[in-house]
């Protein structure tokens, strides 16, 4: 990916500590059937969907999603089936956002997200996705150097970015050369400048980023991109990136979407797989505990849609 010196950005849109440099973080910054959120609250509110423990395993991709209360739920037999869904999901969600804006802004989260979006480099969807309106950023990334094994950019990079024609300046990896919190404010202040040039859409209730698709995982604690379950980032209001230096999943520095963000997404999915997910996604479906509430259960895009691609081990209690 390129560095800044060969980006299109000009010094002004730079933050003051990087327009000396060679290197930032701007330009590559370094360089759910869908309910809605109403839909979803009116759900809430009518009672009908008072736990998810109901909900039928769908084994095939031709089963419409079940719409819940806290969106709408796939669940697949297999792993092939999930990944040809979630591909045909993404090229949708694009093909959409371009017709409409003229561009796509996704957000990628690391860890296992990424091996299932495996199909969207291989024919048709290689073919058929218009690669060159994409902008790619991250809902969370490790502040570690973009070759080494935790950064969630190298994973991306080798997983997906490298074999598909994405234009690399239109890819915002974080400036890897800043500390944790130099490194958040950069790539807020970044993604600033490409919501005034639309780049990515502004939410019309809030000041806001609104991204065309954020996908996130889930670890086995509940923790959504960086939002560790109990803390205080999970109540952030007004930064929209922030940092971490105290993750209790390593590497402990990082710097994350927070749920503003998050929450005005138009299209958010939770992408979650494996036995080691069933017993909390069990918590996250049921109702709110006295003893805090999970990240995961903080998802609620305000006006945008959920949509939850699980495979059967990790909605086995469901
Ligand atoms: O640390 C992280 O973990 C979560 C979950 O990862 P998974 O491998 O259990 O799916 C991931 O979504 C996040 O981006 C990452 O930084």
């Amino acid at each position: 990916m390129p560095s800044l010196s060969n980006h299109q950005q000009t010094n002004l849109l730079l933050p003051p500590h990087c327009r000396p440099k060679t290197r930032c973080s701007l330009g590559n910054f370094a360089g759910f059937a869908n309910s809605s959120g109403s839909q979803r609250k009116a759900l809430k509110n009518s009672g009908r969907y008072s736990r998810l423990v109901h909900v039928r395993v769908q084994t095939t991709r031709q089963n419409p999603a079940m719409t819940t209360k806290h969106g709408d739920v796939k669940i697949f037999e297999g792993i092939q089936d999930l990944t040809t869904s979630l591909a045909d999901y993404i090229s949708e969600r694009a093909d959409a956002a371009v017709k409409d804006r003229g561009s796509f802004s996704i957000a990628l989260s690391g860890g296992s997200l990424i091996s299932t979006m495996s199909k969207l480099y291989e024919p048709p969807y290689n073919k058929i996705i218009d690669w060159s309106k994409w902008h790619v950023f991250w809902a969370d990334e490790r502040v570690v150097p973009r070759n080494h094994p935790d950064s969630n950019y190298k994973l991306a990079k080798d997983g997906l970015l490298s074999k598909v024609p994405i234009i690399p300046g239109q890819v915002y990896s974080i400036n890897d050369s800043l500390s944790a919190d130099a490194a958040a404010e950069d790539y807020e202040f970044g993604l600033r400048q490409l919501v005034k040039t639309r780049i990515v859409d502004a939410a019309s209730s809030s000041d806001s980023p609104k991204f065309d698709l954020i996908l996130l995982g889930m670890g086995p604690d509940g923790h959504i991109a960086s939002l560790f379950p109990g803390h205080p980032l999970t109540h952030e209001k007004d930064k929209w990136i922030a940092s971490i230096k105290d993750s209790p999943k390593p590497p402990p520095e990082r710097i994350t979407f927070t749920f503003p963000v998050i929450n005005s997404a138009a299209n958010v999915a939770m992408v979650i797989t494996g036995s080691n997910k069933a017993d909390v996604l069990q918590k996250a479906f049921g109702e709110k505990q006295d003893t805090g509430v999970l990240p995961v259960q903080m998802v609620d895009p305000t006006e945008g849609n959920l949509v939850w691609f699980l495979d059967k081990p990790a909605a086995s209690k469901l």
